[in-house]
């Protein structure tokens, strides 16, 4: 683990906000078909859809996928498209059943009308730099059929919103860095861009709808077929109005469980790879290995690995922190210590909801609703 950290630390400085170079001028711009999958609206969904407008890219359409023909989103998005007429935007309505996964039933009919050879997958909740899109665009080379951002924050006022800041800056990052070094799957689909050829070759997007985790198995896909994935220079600044402890922890729990089902040796390794649980381990073992007493032990393992997070948060962060180091360490705490029992919720109580349905995962990741279309 303190490998993990180094790596995450080092390969983050050198991976992360990096100036983005702009396209040779002779070489001519590849066309993105953005789909923005769309549920309902929070205070925030506006103005972090408009950053999709403003975009400094030449060539790109915007596709919005909504479901439901009453979903307030319609009016959000009308009400852009009519202030940003030069920016080719369409809207799709409705949705189509070719799977288990409602993300994939929403985005699927703009998938087959999209236009161009790259796609880019982009939640509800995510602001795009003006460059943030060239970004992307710049790491797919020939080697590569998707580009993905690390899950991060915008800056937002509130403690849930320093926790969720703490846990993507540091827990997540970590083994997000690592995994990207390592070049093992560990694809988050809040944003990424892909290869449509191939995507279609597998059967196209409908083919991963059978999955609650498309993002893994769509990247697992790549990489089977010979594609490297990559991260791109910015992380994913997702900005949900929605900020709150209870629906964060509920969708870490909901990720835990996707976890679970697709590569059960994480239920072993994910709690033992907790700074709190590896510490009292190690403590342990060295306090009858070699007799050293353990509260030093433990308190020192806390302290390195709390000096270690604050520097990966200040590399992902890449500026000055909305909060200081007072608030830091108690959101930091709340986060170690609530991580583990998180993870046990998680295995204990597999049904997974997600917005308005519930589903069950077999072992391997295929999904099942279990009560089709209840509502909150
Ligand atoms: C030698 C030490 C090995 C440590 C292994 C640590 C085990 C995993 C611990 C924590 C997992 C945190 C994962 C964070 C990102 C995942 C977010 C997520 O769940 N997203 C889902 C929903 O969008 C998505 O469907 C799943 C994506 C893939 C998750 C893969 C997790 C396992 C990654 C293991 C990488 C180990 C890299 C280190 C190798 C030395
Ligand atoms: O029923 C739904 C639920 C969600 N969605 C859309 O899917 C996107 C992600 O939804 P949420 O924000 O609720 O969920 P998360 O951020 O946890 O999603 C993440 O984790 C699960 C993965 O399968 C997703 O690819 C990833 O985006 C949003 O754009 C949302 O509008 C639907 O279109 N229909």
């Amino acid at each position: 683990m303190w490998l993990l950290h180094l790596i995450a630390i080092f390969y983050g400085k050198y991976r992360l906000h990096n100036k983005v170079s702009t396209l040779p001028p002779d070489e001519p711009c590849p066309g993105v078909s953005i789909l923005k999958p769309l549920m309902g609206v929070d205070s925030n969904l506006s103005t972090n859809l408009e950053t999709f407008f403003t975009m400094n890219y030449p060539v790109y359409e915007l596709l919005f996928c909504i479901e439901d023909e009453t979903d307030p989103a319609i009016k959000v998005v009308n009400t852009l498209i009519e202030k940003y007429p030069k920016v080719a935007a369409h809207v799709f309505i409705g949705g189509s059943l070719v799977g288990v996964n409602p993300k994939i039933n929403n985005m699927n009919r703009a998938y087959e009308a999209s236009i161009y050879d790259l796609i880019l997958i982009s939640d509800s909740g995510i602001r795009m730099k003006e460059d943030t899109l060239l970004d992307m665009v710049n790491h797919m080379d020939e080697k590569t059929g998707l580009v993905h951002q690390l899950p991060f924050t915008c800056d937002r006022p509130g403690f849930a919103a320093t926790l969720e800041k703490i846990y993507f800056g540091t827990a997540q990052s970590r083994i997000y860095l690592t995994a990207d070094f390592v070049r093992t799957n560990c694809h988050t689909g809040m944003s990424a861009l892909m290869r449509k050829p191939v995507l279609e070759e597998q059967g196209g997007l409908k083919s991963f709808g059978c999955y609650l985790a498309e993002d893994f198995f769509i990247a697992q896909s790549y990489i089977k077929k010979g594609w490297r994935t990559a991260i791109s220079s910015q992380p994913a600044m997702q900005n949900s109005g929605i900020c709150d402890i209870e629906s964060f922890q509920a969708r870490l729990t909901r990720w835990a469980k996707l976890r679970v089902a697709m590569i059960p040796y994480v239920i072993l390794l994910e709690p033992l790879s907790e700074c709190m649980m590896i510490g009292a381990c190690t403590a342990w073992s060295v306090s009858v290995l070699f007799q050293w007493d353990f509260c030093v032990f433990y308190l020192v393992h806390i302290l390195i690995w709390f000096i270690c997070d604050w520097t990966l948060l200040c590399v992902v962060q890449n500026g000055s922190l909305p909060f200081n180091k007072f608030h830091f360490v108690i959101g930091w705490l709340f986060r170690e210590l609530s991580g583990p029992y998180l993870f046990i919720n998680a295995v204990l109580d597999p049904p997974i909801k997600w917005r308005n349905r519930v589903f069950k995962l077999a072992w391997g990741g295929v999904a099942q609703e279990l009560h089709p279309r209840i509502k909150c």
